[in-house]
């Protein structure tokens, strides 16, 4: 191949965590062994909350009522959407039985786990979408409880919208607590929820790290970092709105990565004198991520074909892949790695990100070569059963009987044995 950049990520630029990680690891087992008492203190701690930490049913209606109806109807618009494609997903999902021989049947149902606690992140923004695309898609699975938890925005706790949009997809309690004390509240079975079987949602790097930590014990849906975007863009794409699209997405935050893959070099060259302009024209904090993370991360590769293109496509395997190009059809049959795929002009990440109904909570980091993201498998089991019998059961008797005894297993073997003797 003989791609060239016509910008680079600058070397290193990638956060070291390992503090992040002993710090977790000592939180967890303060709040283990301390309660919700612990949990308490380091809400007070780091989020300076005070308040109760279940929010109340008269709290959550009065944030309903406190909202402008057209707010309201913008979160039941992406609500109905998310859970029009999660309950699609499910239904893609059959049980099965086959008879493995006259007499032997075996089978497989998708159980949903009983408990899911999700992760709505509100430190820098508040992610009403993030609360929508977890909570929604476990009530889809068919999970009996779920808890949602999300971190207070100021003295007055979660906001209002925060709250409408978690009360409306289905949590059935609601957490005003933060970070890994809230995870942990989740995962530990505090404040009067049943222990998590799944934890599920994106967050910062404390609280990634703390799923991480807890996996094993419980379930989680992937460990999430910093979110990603790669728009493969050929000649038949305007330079003003792919430009836009990686400032949109830029807009995350400093260690949020945005890359452009051309075969054209004067959108790459259109495109690069572009970005810095649109980024002056954002609110100051906005800008301030979004110039930091094209200054340090954002790159832009210039390639000689689309099958080179593709290429450079799959081997970054981005969490959001945006195609603006010619033959869409062929983008979708041959791209591999992806979280989730935009094909068009028309359409953006930003639909994905917020009211669309594909999930956004996306494999990030390159994790796209080996997962896709939150789907209603994450909250499902997939379990098999056998039913043997007959003729079909002695069959199977005598060969279980001679492997275990090849493996040196003779009390497995007897457990078949009484199966043809007793016949
Ligand atoms: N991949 C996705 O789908 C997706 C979607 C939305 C957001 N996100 C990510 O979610 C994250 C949001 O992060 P955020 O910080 O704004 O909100 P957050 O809710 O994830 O984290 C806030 C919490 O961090 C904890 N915290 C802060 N400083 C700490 C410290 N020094 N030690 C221990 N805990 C500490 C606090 O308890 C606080 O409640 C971003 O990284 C963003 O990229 C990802
Ligand atoms: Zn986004």
């Amino acid at each position: 191949m003989t791609v060239r950049f016509l910008k680079s990520a600058k070397p290193d630029s990638a956060q070291q965590q390992s503090s992040v990680r002993d710090r977790v690891l000592d939180m967890l087992h303060d709040i283990e062994q301390g309660g919700e008492a612990v949990a308490l203190r380091y809400a007070s701690e780091l989020d300076d909350w005070h308040g109760d930490v279940v929010v109340s049913e008269d709290e959550i209606a009065a944030a309903a009522a406190r909202l402008d109806p057209s707010v309201r109807a913008d979160i039941e618009f992406a609500h109905a959407n998310i859970q029009k494609f999660a309950k699609a997903q499910r239904a893609t999902l059959l049980d099965m039985e086959i008879e493995m021989a006259p007499g032997f049947v075996a089978g497989q149902r998708s159980i949903p786990v009983v408990s899911a606690g999700c992760y709505a992140p509100g430190g820098r923004f508040s992610h009403v979408a993030s609360a929508l695309m977890t909570i929604t898609t476990a009530k889809a699975a068919g999970v009996e409880f779920v808890a949602a938890a999300s971190p207070p925005r100021g003295p007055d706790g979660i906001a209002d919208e925060m709250v409408y949009a978690m009360h409306l997809a289905g949590a059935q309690k609601i957490l005003c607590m933060g970070g890994v004390q809230a995870v942990a509240a989740m995962a530990f079975g505090f404040f009067d929820i049943p222990r998590a079987d799944v934890l599920a949602g994106p967050g910062n790097a404390w609280v990634a790290e703390a799923k991480r930590q807890l996996y094993g014990r419980v379930g989680i849906d992937m460990v999430a970092g910093p979110t990603d975007s790669l728009i493969v863009a050929d000649q038949s794409a305007d330079p003003a709105v792919v430009a836009w699209d990686m400032v949109g997405q830029m807009e995350h935050g400093a260690d949020s990565p945005v890359w452009l893959v051309t075969d054209s070099s004067a959108l790459a060259s259109g495109v690069l004198a572009l970005v810095p302009e649109l980024i002056a024209t954002l609110p100051a904090s906005n800008a301030k991520s979004a110039t930091a993370a094209w200054e340090n991360l954002a790159e832009i590769v210039v390639c000689d074909d689309r099958e080179e293109m593709a290429t450079m496509a799959d081997r970054y395997a981005p969490e959001h892949l945006h195609v603006q190009a010619r033959d869409l059809d062929w983008w979708l049959t041959r791209l591999r790695a992806y979280g989730s795929l935009f094909l068009g002009a028309e359409t953006t990440v930003a639909f994905g990100d917020k009211a669309a109904g594909p999930n956004h909570v996306l494999p990030t980091s390159g994790a796209a070569r080996y997962t896709g993201g939150l789907s209603v498998h994450k909250f499902l089991k997939t379990v098999t059963w056998q039913r043997a019998t007959g003729e079909a059961a002695r069959q199977v008797a005598e060969v279980t009987a001679r492997i275990s005894r090849l493996e040196g297993m003779e009390a497995h073997a007897r457990t078949a044995d009484i199966r043809l003797t007793s016949r």
